[in-house]
């Protein structure tokens, strides 16, 4: 079963009230979201941090949320008023808002409003298929009102497993942002003799050292929606917070070099 039939059946499972169904489903969902995880962490083999911060990013920051273009831009001949648009992000990949959608977890304030911005980047019927998950009666509260063991470590699975999933991402973004943000900073203050490493990441904007390529504040907001993951989760969650500590970015910042 695909994943996006495993959410299907999950969504007539529990409108046919039907827990062994709903149960075999969600374990389809669990596995599609550990084999995303599998898939991220190979991030680091293809993609070099540095290369990604000072060259790729730029092409990727839009004109939304960013400082270094305020205005937003000027589109000759359809407007003579600028206009703000997001630049690409994964933060407009459909299937991680389908999977909040199923599993009830809610994203408050800015970060919210964010993430539902990021719906107007993706292909209409996508949007369409994510609201519609979003009108169907709650897995959530059908999980509680059954209180069956099975279903209800099924469910929790998937919370945990999106938990570790946007913790992975945390690390990514660590690496491939935090980091050399922090190392293009300690360059320019120590003024070192290390012209093309500066020459690579100083090409990011400076302003856009604290933004994610859609814009956002990066940290605040991705750690803000891991922990609104973890909210949702219906036993006490205990484990999958693997935030890596300060003195380890700070290590791995100033052994990162361009090879
Ligand atoms: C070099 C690799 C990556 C970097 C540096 C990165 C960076 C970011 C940043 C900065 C954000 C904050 C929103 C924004 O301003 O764009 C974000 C959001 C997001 N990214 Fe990534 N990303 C990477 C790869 C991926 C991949 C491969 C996925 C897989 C689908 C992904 C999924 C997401 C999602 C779903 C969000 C929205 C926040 C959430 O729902 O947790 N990212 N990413």
């Amino acid at each position: 079963m695909s994943f996006l039939q495993a959410i299907i059946d999950v969504i007539n499972g529990v409108h046919y009230n039907d827990i062994e169904r709903v149960t075999k489903a969600l374990d389809v969902v669990c596995q599609s979201i550990d084999s995303m995880k599998q898939a991220l962490k190979r991030m680091h083999e293809y993609v070099d941090p540095s290369i990604f911060y000072g060259v790729i990013r730029i092409f990727l920051s839009g004109w939304k949320d960013n400082p270094s273009m305020a205005e937003g831009l000027v589109y000759e001949g359809v407007d003579d008023q600028p206009m703000e648009f997001s630049g690409g992000s994964a933060a407009q990949s459909s299937i991680l808002h389908c999977l909040d959608e199923l599993l009830g977890i809610q994203h408050e304030g800015n970060n919210g409003a964010f993430l539902k911005r990021m719906r107007d980047y993706m292909p209409p019927s996508h949007k369409q298929f994510i609201q519609e998950i979003s009108i169907c009666p709650s897995l959530r509260d059908f999980v509680l009102q059954q209180a069956d063991e099975r279903l209800t470590h099924a469910f929790d699975k998937c919370v945990a497993g999106l938990v570790e999933f946007r913790n992975c991402h945390i690390n990514i973004v660590t690496r491939f942002i935090t980091i050399p943000a922090s190392r293009a900073k300690q360059l320019r203050a120590n003024k070192q003799n290390l012209m093309e490493e500066l020459d690579t990441i100083s090409r990011a904007p400076t302003a856009l050292e604290e933004r994610g390529t859609g814009g956002s504040g990066i940290m605040t907001f991705l750690k803000t929606v891991r922990n609104e993951t973890k909210d949702s989760s219906i036993s006490v969650f205990t484990n999958g917070n693997q935030e890596p500590p300060m003195e380890e970015i700070e290590k791995s910042a100033s052994e990162l070099t361009i090879e």
